[in-house]
């Protein structure tokens, strides 16, 4: 049997604002307006001598300091973030965890008062 390979999950929340310059110029998406976010960041890998695929508080940490980056501020003001839809959110925390956790497999994105989610895997 081949090793087993696992898949680890944390997730944070952050409050922002946003604007997205998409349809006719009194489209709602074009005025500035917040949601909050809920992140979910998934690491896959095999157990290591620790019992474990990483510790979960390392991502807890990594996680939420991308998270806090973003709280409360406005996502256009941040860089590849000038149109900051679900999809760009999802590889703006991609890009900031993938070095410190090479095993990232999964960001999940969502907007649970809303009902709305996008997945990016990696
Ligand atoms: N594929 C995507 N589509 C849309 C995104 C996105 O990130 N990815 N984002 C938006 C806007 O952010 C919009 O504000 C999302 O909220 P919306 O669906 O408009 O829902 P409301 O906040 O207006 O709440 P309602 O329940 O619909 O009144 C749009 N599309
Ligand atoms: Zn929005």
């Amino acid at each position: 049997m081949s090793e087993p390979v696992f898949e680890i999950t944390k997730a944070a929340h952050f409050d922002a604002a946003h604007y997205i310059e998409q349809g006719p110029g009194d489209h709602r998406y074009r005025r500035l307006h917040g949601h909050s976010f809920r992140v979910e960041a998934s690491v896959k890998g095999v157990m290591q001598p620790a019992g474990w695929v990483a510790d979960l508080e390392s991502l807890d940490v990594a996680l939420k300091a991308v998270a806090t980056e973003l709280d409360h501020g406005l996502l256009n003001d941040r860089p590849g973030l000038e149109s900051p839809t679900l999809e760009r959110i999802c590889l703006y925390f991609a890009e900031r965890l993938k070095p410190q956790f090479p095993g990232l497999s999964r960001v999940v994105l969502s907007r649970p008062t809303i009902g709305e989610s996008c997945a990016l895997t990696l």
